[in-house]
């Protein structure tokens, strides 16, 4: 069995870390769900169990009843109308949805789609199978920032484009896309807008009709609700369709069938209302938890870089690269801090982040990156000992690489040969 381990803090009480339960700070890769939610979901699981498709008796009618009102919910976080809201098992789903079933419904207007190179593989993936259909996607370079060149996106657009897909808030490095110009950009071009964000909702302000989307996926485990629940909106005026990909009894106005969750739809339902509650105190909170991270790792670790705009950027991720020191190793060193090198969907393999590469930095950059998640739950205790933990961590690391001692001792690292192999 692991022991408990104590980290001291200056001017603070000693931290007790049990390794079975480190610091949390992966908090773009899941979130746990809010009591508050959990306690409103709860009924709907036993007394309330019901099918809401059931329109004959009080079960139903009590399951029906509840999925309204999370419809509601959604769709008032997001100004959208409720019936605008499908149901689907989250943002992978809802972005299968929207890219193949806009695509499969407008083939006949034309066979091209826009997206960024640094999208989540929800999109990438669901695009490179519509390639295999016979569709043809552009897959935009972005900045060295993270964030996409206008006139570059406008130009991609063609006669014979149908929709663009762009991740509002990257899972990866935090940074915000120009939404509203991108939506008014394509609603020129009457090019379909479908948004990712799964990252948004919770930290930005989200608003179909200022951003002029025509679809957009979310997710309810990345803010506080639970997993396997998801949501994509659909525009009604002007009216964007879409092909059903799964098909059944017909639900969701025949977009997606299948019986409803009733209790993961309440929890979502919950669960956006509430992040839109707490929006602004929890982004205040967690973007002082933030300054104070990045303050102490800068302060502490020399050679650091922070990876994606920090201007145009969510308060709840920070992702550092530390040169000189391989990221897997330095995650593997930090039993005590649960949190992901590049993104949770990629760090099976060993290949560096594709975001990463995308904004330019070098495989050996890429590879030394950390993600650090802030969320509703962090305390400033938390981020003190992390800050202790990767300062002493990336210390004892450096001690054993050859690299680092020359760099130490001011060889330039780019004039040497390397033998190749
Ligand atoms: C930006 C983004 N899009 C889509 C997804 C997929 O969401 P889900 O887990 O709900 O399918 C994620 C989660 O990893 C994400 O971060």
């Amino acid at each position: 069995m692991n022991s408990s381990q104590i980290i001291e803090l200056d001017s603070k009480k000693p931290l007790l870390i049990d390794p079975d339960r480190p610091i949390y700070l992966d908090y773009q890769a899941t979130t746990p769900v809010d009591p508050q939610v959990l306690e409103q979901m709860l009924p709907y699981l036993t007394h309330d169990f019901g099918n809401a498709a059931s329109r004959s008796h009080a079960y139903g009618w009590t399951a029906e009843k509840a999925v309204d009102k999370a419809r509601q919910q959604v769709a008032d976080a997001i100004h959208a109308d409720p019936r605008e809201v499908v149901w689907t098992s989250g943002a992978t789903e809802s972005t299968n949805l929207a890219l193949k079933g806009a695509a499969h419904f407008y083939s006949g207007k034309g066979k091209h789609i826009i997206t960024l190179r640094t999208e989540h593989k929800a999109t990438l993936d669901t695009c490179r199978q519509l390639e295999r259909e016979g569709f043809e996607v552009t897959y935009l370079e972005v900045q060295e920032d993270g964030l996409v060149d206008l006139k570059a996106f406008e130009a991609a657009i063609r006669p014979d484009t149908i929709v663009a897909s762009v991740l509002f808030v990257n899972n990866e490095i935090g940074v915000i896309q120009p939404m509203a110009e991108i939506g008014r950009i394509l609603r020129a071009h009457k090019v379909l807008f479908h948004v990712d964000a799964a990252q948004a909702l919770g930290k930005v302000p989200v608003d179909v009709e200022a951003i002029q989307a025509d679809m957009m996926s979310l997710s309810g485990h990345k803010m506080y609700g639970p997993k396997g629940i998801g949501a994509l909106y659909v525009r009604r005026k002007p009216r964007v369709r879409v092909e059903a990909q799964v098909h059944g009894g017909g639900h969701e106005r025949g977009m997606r069938s299948g019986t409803l969750p009733t209790h993961q739809i309440v929890g979502m339902g919950a669960a956006a209302e509430l992040a839109v509650q707490l929006m602004d105190s929890d982004a205040q909170r967690i973007g002082k938890l933030r300054d104070r991270l990045l303050k102490g790792i800068q302060e502490r670790v020399e050679e650091t870089y922070i990876n994606g705009s920090m201007e145009h950027r969510v308060p709840h991720n920070l992702n550092i690269s530390f040169a000189f020191v391989e990221g897997e190793s330095l995650i593997m060193a930090l039993k005590e801090i649960a949190v992901s090198s590049g993104s949770a969907c990629t760090s099976a393999s060993l290949e560096p982040s594709y975001v990463l590469r995308a904004l330019g930095k070098s495989d050996e950059l890429a590879h030394s990156s950390i993600r650090f998640g802030i969320g509703r739950f962090t305390t400033e205790a938390e981020i003190d000992a992390t800050i202790e933990l990767i300062a002493g961590k990336v210390g004892k690391l450096r001690e054993l690489s050859p690299l680092w001692e020359m760099h130490q001792e001011g060889i330039d690292l780019n004039s040497i040969q390397w033998a190749a192999h």
